[in-house]
């Protein structure tokens, strides 16, 4: 990954990072990180930064706006010595040296969440001499959520028919919705307003699942290779559909199609086969399918519950793929009867990340939570649609304004956030 790839290319043109969050999860590590493009100086003087004094609605004039962009990277948490490389690559060492005043080692935080903000605390303090700053992982889902949904623009959209449908959500008319996070296992939160919520259910049935299950079963590497397997498969081969067992007729009593699944791997069951006998594209798509049924299944009964109709899907897992999205929407379309609907945001892996990084206060302004403001016109990187591949480790990457008090230094940060 070092000095390889888009996240070290984008590195090369954009040398001033002034904040950087993590959040370490099961399966993958989220960051993500602020940058001005401008030059770090070479001298301890601050750095020369495109920021501009500007009028604040409430009439004060003691903030600088700074101009950049935020970029997402990941990697996979067992390979966490490549994602500790990048952050101690010689670009970010050497920005964090020319910056170099009197903060001692042990000073340096880093704001974190997820579990491995806990299991890898002392990797980052060894390697890095980086102190992770525990942001706690429900709270950074919903304030990375709360962000992307109010401002940043064609974040949310709708999945119906293989059509997406950009949804510009009233922030008026925000609250309350059903957060489903779909990572390794799957959590889901009520959220009633900033900072309001509540976890309401979760299911060990999630992306961890699909990637272990389908890697036992069909041989599959990574996850990209298992979805890109899923779209040549047929998961008729597989499940056991309401039409194998009233004789291709629909139930129409209970409402069920005779194409509906009436049982998934079901067909494994009757069938004197080996696992050898079954394609491994048609596992893939079955196994993909039933883990994409049963959480849309789950987030529209716990939406029915409180009373919610929105439910906002975000995790890894869900990675912009067409056919999991499909699933989704489709189950909570079925269950609801049209009356619950699932939204998909661009951003759906790094709601923790965003969330954590939300977390940072202007310690120059009385520790005034930082002001990150999404310009208008946002979608700098559109992902491939329809596509597995979006193998580059970056997604995204949003235009924003950071305002922070003018006796902020933006080095000051730096030291704070990377290892010097
Ligand atoms: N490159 C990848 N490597 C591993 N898993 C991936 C990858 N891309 C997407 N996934 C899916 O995303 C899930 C992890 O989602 P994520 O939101 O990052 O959760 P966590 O915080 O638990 O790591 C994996 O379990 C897998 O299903
Ligand atoms: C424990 C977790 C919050 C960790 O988050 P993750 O790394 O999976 O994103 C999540 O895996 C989860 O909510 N699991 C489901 C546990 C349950 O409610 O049964």
């Amino acid at each position: 990954m070092e000095g390889k790839g888009i996240a070290g290319k984008l590195l090369e043109k954009s040398d001033e990072i002034s904040h950087l969050a993590i959040d370490i999860g099961g399966s993958l590590i989220k960051i993500v990180y602020f940058s001005t493009n401008s030059k770090c100086s070479t001298n301890d003087e601050a750095p020369t930064l495109s920021k501009e004094r500007q009028e604040v609605p409430n009439g004060d004039l003691n903030h600088h706006i700074l101009s950049g962009r935020l970029y997402f990277v990941k990697f996979e948490t067992s390979k966490i010595e490549d994602c500790i490389k990048f952050l101690a690559s010689k670009k970010l060492q050497q920005c964090g040296a020319q910056c170099r005043h009197s903060h001692a080692v042990d000073k340096i935080k880093m704001k974190a969440t997820g579990g491995g903000a806990f299991k890898f605390a002392d990797l980052f303090k060894e390697k890095l001499g980086i102190t992770l700053d525990k942001v706690e992982e429900m709270e950074s889902l919903v304030a990375g959520a709360n962000f992307l949904l109010k401002a940043v623009n064609r974040e949310a959209f709708t999945y119906i028919g293989g059509q997406k449908e950009y949804v510009q959500i009233d922030q008026n008319d925000l609250y309350p919705y059903l957060l489903v996070n779909i990572g390794s296992g799957v959590s889901m939160i009520k959220v009633d307003g900033e900072g309001k919520f509540q976890r309401v259910s979760g299911t060990s049935v999630g992306g961890g699942t699909f990637l272990g299950l389908g890697k036992l079963l069909t041989k599959c590497k990574s996850f990209d290779e298992l979805l890109e397997l899923s779209h040549q498969g047929n998961n008729r081969m597989i499940d056991m559909l309401v039409g194998d067992i009233y004789g291709g007729m629909d139930y129409t009593k209970i409402g069920l199609a005779s194409t509906a699944i009436a049982s998934s791997f079901g067909k494994a069951i009757s069938e004197n086969k080996e696992l050898e006998d079954y394609k491994p594209e048609d596992i893939a798509r079955s196994l993909l399918r039933m883990i994409s049924n049963n959480i849309g299944q789950i987030a529209y009964l716990n939406a029915l519950r409180f009373g919610l109709k929105r439910i906002i899907l975000g995790g890894y897992f869900i990675h912009d793929h067409a056919y999991t999205m499909d699933t989704i929407a489709v189950a909570v379309d079925f269950w609801s009867k049209g009356e619950a609907k699932a939204m998909f945001l661009r951003h759906e892996g790094f709601l923790g990340a965003l969330g954590a990084f939300m977390n940072y206060k202007d310690e120059n302004a009385d520790s005034m939570p930082l002001q990150l403001v999404a310009k208008s016109s946002s979608c700098i990187v559109d992902r491939i649609h329809n596509s597995t591949r979006v193998d580059e480790n970056e997604t995204g990457a949003v235009d924003c304004r950071l305002r922070v008090s003018s006796s902020f230094k933006i080095y000051d940060e730096v030291k704070r956030c990377l290892p010097i």
